[in-house]
């Protein structure tokens, strides 16, 4: 980051500022620039636990591809309380530590989610508000999703090559976070595309534009002439940062807790306590506005329990004085999982360019030089995949309307819904009610034909994951009382709610059919796992499963207070003055997505929220009056 002004202690930083945005991260940097640009009177401070001279993330070529993930400064690992109901497997999972936040370490697979999940979003969000709140459904959203990314077409000669479609209608913005599609593909994609054209799966020719069910190509978030990784570091600081003396940046800090000075969460903004990692100092930083909480799903919550806005049991029994009891923090923990099969192709024919030549060294030595050139071409264009498929229940199994039923069953009943609650919170009235309600508007998704419940992404040769689009169980990210500032306590409950078996055994049962598709039989197809014996489908799955395709979310959702929530559609902490979240956290449920343009999205439309509410109330603070009033009162 050559042109990234930073600072590294306390001495550096002004008296106050008019923003503290928490976390560097995806939407952080988004909401930040967009601060600092409309407002150039007012500061912000981004306050960031990683560092700018990060290690690269997952897929940063030539230096990684896919080859194992091992400690890195870049990221945090965790790995979950054991998940009783799979075989007490934990849950193994990253989550970005630097300057870009996880955008600077992700697979780069840049989709959207379908209009359905935003409607669903938007219906629980806006339950019993006034019609002034803002709105998150698809038509809410889309604006914002086109304003977050510069999406460049590929050539005609690349777009003929592979066959790729897009429609330039659903992009449209200008700013520096791009997307593209790579100039090449490995030797077996039309394989597998051709595999499940022939189980029925119709070709999407745009899924960013809340269409998603199909076969979709998915741009990456890449440069599109240098194919180097496009993240929030990038576009939203170091593009910036030289011309706008009101944005500062201070790095491997780690924000502790909020503090509302008289204990009173209705008189803010609060101040920050900041802790150095460098030399352990702690210090305060005064806000004149407010404070935007952006770590992501894992430390969002943890920031706001340690500073005593939680479940009121639990900050009890870790000792954390209460400020305001708000049960959802930290609750509702979400994150895409599934099983897998293999195959095998017992007579390939050429499917070369494969991936297994990665081992060649000349092929290697190629693919740098592709990837070195100007603009880059080769196999390092291409993150991990950029296809996947997207099916919805009614596609995947006849059997569906017995799963929906089982859910709107679990949807009416109190005592059978709190049953799968972490224990934790299921003696919660608003919790139950808002899974009831959680239930009940998932059950509509998965029955709607053209709402994805799976996702199989390309990419992995012959070995295929089935995504859980949208799970029914919950679990917790919970401070660990013994030593609050260290990483949060995840407690998965992978399959907790038994009817995430059934979505699994349907799933896996759909991509089993692969098998047998003409293309794969012309190619002497065995399957290789579970195997064609297998009488334990159920074993099976829980054998394969994956825990967490990296998209943890959900734990400050943006649902009303009395069912659950933590944050309303203007993303502020309910009952509180002065503070907001803003990540992947504010999610009520999980999009059939990957997550970072979401994030992004989430970053453009908060900025935008606060850029209204600021300037239509005038100097000073932005707040609203009234509880659900939404923008329109100052
Ligand atoms: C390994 C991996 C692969 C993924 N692959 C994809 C993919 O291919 N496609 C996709 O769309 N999505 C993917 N995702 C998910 C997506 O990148 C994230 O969901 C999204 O970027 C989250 O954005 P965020 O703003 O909520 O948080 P982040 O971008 O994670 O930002 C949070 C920031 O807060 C900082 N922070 C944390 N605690 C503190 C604290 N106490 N004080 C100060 N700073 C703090 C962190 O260091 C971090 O920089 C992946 C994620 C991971 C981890």
């Amino acid at each position: 980051l050559p042109k990234a002004a930073i600072r590294r202690q306390v001495s550096q930083l002004r008296t106050s500022y008019d923003f503290v945005v928490v976390g560097g991260g995806t939407s952080g940097l988004t909401v930040a620039d967009r601060l600092t640009e409309a407002f150039p009177q007012k500061t912000v401070l981004v306050v960031e636990y990683g560092d700018i001279e990060f290690a690269p993330g997952i897929f940063d070529p030539p230096l990684t591809v896919w080859n194992g993930i091992g400690a890195s400064a870049s990221y945090f690992i965790y790995q979950s309380l054991p998940n009783t109901e799979v075989q007490n497997k934990p849950a193994f999972l990253l989550a970005g530590k630097a300057l870009g936040g996880s955008s600077a370490i992700n697979g780069m697979f840049f989709d959207r989610g379908s209009r359905f999940d935003h409607d669903a979003w938007n219906a629980i969000a806006t339950s019993g508000s006034t019609p002034q709140a803002e709105h998150w459904d698809w038509n809410g959203i889309f604006p914002f999703f086109k304003k977050s990314v510069t999406f460049t077409p590929p050539t005609s000669n690349v777009a003929q090559t592979y066959g790729y479609t897009w429609d330039d209608s659903v992009y449209g913005g200008s700013t520096p976070i791009y997307s593209a599609f790579p100039p090449y593909q490995w030797g077996d994609h039309s394989v597998i595309r051709n595999a499940w054209k022939d189980l029925g799966v119709k070709q999407t020719a745009e899924c960013a534009g809340g269409n998603k069910d199909g076969l979709c190509w998915v741009p990456g978030s890449n440069h599109p002439v240098t194919f180097a990784r496009s993240h929030a570091g990038l576009g939203h600081y170091e593009a910036v940062n030289t011309t706008r003396p009101n944005y500062d940046l201070i790095v491997k800090h780690q924000v502790t807790r909020v503090v509302y000075p008289n204990g009173n969460p209705n008189d803010g903004p609060p101040l920050v306590e900041v802790k150095s990692l460098v030399d352990g100092h702690l210090f305060n930083v005064t806000v004149d506005a407010e404070v935007i909480l952006s770590a992501g799903a894992l430390s969002t919550p943890a920031i706001l329990q340690r500073s005593g806005i939680g479940p009121a049991n639990f900050l009890s029994t870790a000792g954390i004085p209460l400020v305001r009891d708000l049960p959802g923090v930290g609750s509702n923990l979400q994150d895409h999982s599934g099983p897998g099969i293999e195959l095998n192709l017992t007579n390939p024919g050429n499917l070369s360019p494969s991936p297994s030549e990665m081992s060649n060294p000349d092929f290697v030595a190629d693919a740098v030089a592709g990837f070195n050139s100007i603009p880059a071409t080769g196999p390092y264009t291409l993150s991990g995949s950029n296809s996947a498929v997207f099916v919805s229940l009614p596609n995947v199994t006849s059997a569906y309307q017995t799963i929906i039923s089982k859910i709107r069953a679990q949807a009416a009943s109190d005592s059978v819904a709190s049953s799968f609650l972490p224990p934790d919170y299921r003696t919660s009235p608003s919790m139950v009610r808002g899974y009831k309600r959680q239930l009940s508007l998932l059950a509509d998704l998965l029955s709607n034909p053209q709402s994805p419940s799976i996702e199989v992404p390309f990419g992995t040769g012959t070995v295929f994951k089935a995504v859980h689009l949208h799970p029914l169980s919950r679990g917790t990210v919970r401070i660990d009382p013994s030593s609050p500032l260290s990483q949060a306590i995840l407690d998965y409950r992978t399959g907790t709610n038994p009817v995430d078996f059934d979505i699994y055994l349907a799933h896996m049962e759909y991509m089993r059919k692969l098998v047998n598709t003409t293309t794969f039989q012309q190619r002497g197809a065995v399957e290789i796992a579970p195997g064609p014996a297998t009488t334990d489908l159920l074993g099976a799955v829980k054998d394969s499963m994956t825990f967490s395709f990296m998209h943890p979310c959900c734990t400050a959702a943006m649902i009303p207070e009395d069912l659950g929530g933590v944050v309303g559609t203007d993303l502020k902490v309910h009952g509180t003055e002065g503070l907001r979240v803003v990540d992947i956290s504010v999610l009520p449920f999980l999009p059939g997505a990957h997550l970072s343009s979401t994030a992004y999205a989430i970053g453009e439309k908060a900025a935008d929220i606060i850029i209204e509410e600021l300037s239509r109330c005038g100097k000073g603070k932005a707040k609203a009056k009234g509880k659900g009033k939404g923008r329109r009162d100052c």
